[in-house]
């Protein structure tokens, strides 16, 4: 569905270059739903943009829905729906208008473009809603209608910038199970870029990290946490000299796992700590010391971002939010 080679990007801005994307080599295959993550600035809008052809490319190649974007926008922009950052609100006219609008845009008759805004209304939840004013709809409802603007010519694939921003958490949750019924109803391809850990992490099948303009990680939210990131067992004995003895003889503990102790307790840090755990406390038990709490925390995407680079995702987007 998509397959980018060295798709690069860059800036002048008062004489000096900002290299926005740099040599991205990308693939999607029909029916994912992959989530681009990564801090503001990292060059993930301005990816969306040049694979949605609002944006030539400095260098590099982008297919996307079968068609080269430098060579053949049209025939991509007719394949895709586009669903950029705030969408322009303050519309004057009732959102079933601008749907019917929108898919006349297309080359629906108007017949079609009526039909499909009504399938669209009830599936997105915007049956209360669609025959009031745009500007007069809340940010989830302008939301989903956005979604629903970029769905109108039924296209296989569909890019969403940032869906969430902006939304409270409940909306953010009913925005993401629409985007999840989507995917199942019509295996619409998806690609949206967010910087909320949690998003990327339940919604989406693949999270491609994106750092600086470069990829940096590219796999399914368990395995990136499994593969660059640990569990965190943490271990509670009675007395202190037992978790100085495990610290010091690693009783039990694999190789390679990072072990620190505070007072009576240990942590162990591990991948795939959660299936060791067992073999560890036999292990312990073997050696007769005592365990008397057992704590184990699953690592986050931001643990995976941090082992990454060195920074955490979290305080990278609060800074630039600041
Ligand atoms: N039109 C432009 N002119 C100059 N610089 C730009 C332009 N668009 C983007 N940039 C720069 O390119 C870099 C990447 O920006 P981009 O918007 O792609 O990041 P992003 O990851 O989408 O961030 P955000 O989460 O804030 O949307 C930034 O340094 C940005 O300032």
């Amino acid at each position: 569905m998509i397959r980018t080679s060295g798709l690069t990007r860059h800036f002048t801005v008062r004489k000096q270059v900002v290299e926005a994307v740099r040599g991205l080599d990308l693939t999607v295959r029909p029916g994912e739903l992959v989530a681009l993550l990564g801090p503001n600035g990292a060059g993930k809008s301005t990816t969306l943009r040049m694979l949605t052809t609002l944006l030539p490319p400095t260098a590099g190649t982008a297919e996307v829905a079968g068609h080269d974007v430098a060579a053949d926008p049209r025939a991509v922009r007719s394949r895709i729906g586009y669903i950029g950052q705030g969408n322009g609100a303050g519309h004057s006219q009732r959102g079933r208008d601008e749907l019917v609008s929108q898919g006349r845009a297309y080359g629906l008759s108007t017949r079609a473009a009526k039909a499909r805004a009504d399938e669209l209304v009830a599936s997105l939840d915007l049956t209360a809603v669609a025959d009031r004013t745009v500007s007069s709809l809340s940010g989830g409802q302008r939301r989903r209608l956005d979604i629903a603007m970029g769905l109108i010519h039924t296209p296989p694939l569909l890019f969403l910038d940032e869906p969430s921003t902006g939304l409270d958490p409940q909306n953010r949750a009913n925005l993401q199970d629409h985007i999840r019924a989507l995917r199942a109803e019509h295996g619409t391809t998806i690609v949206l870029t967010t910087h909320y850990l949690d998003e990327a992490d339940q919604l989406a099948e693949r999270v491609i990290v994106i750092d600086h303009g470069r990829m940096i990680a590219d796999d399914t939210p368990a395995r990136l946490k499994s593969d660059h990131a640990g569990d965190r067992i943490t271990l509670t004995f009675d007395r202190d000299a037992d978790a100085t003895q495990v610290v010091d003889r690693r009783l039990g503990v694999a190789g390679g796992a990072r072990v620190e102790r505070a007072g009576p307790r240990v942590t162990v840090e591990v991948p795939g700590g959660a299936s060791l755990a067992p073999k560890l406390l036999r292990d312990l038990d073997d050696a007769g010391i005592t365990v008397t709490a057992v704590e184990i925390a699953r690592p986050t995407l931001d643990d995976v971002f941090l082992n990454l680079t060195g920074r955490s995702l979290r305080e990278t987007s609060k800074e630039n939010q600041a």
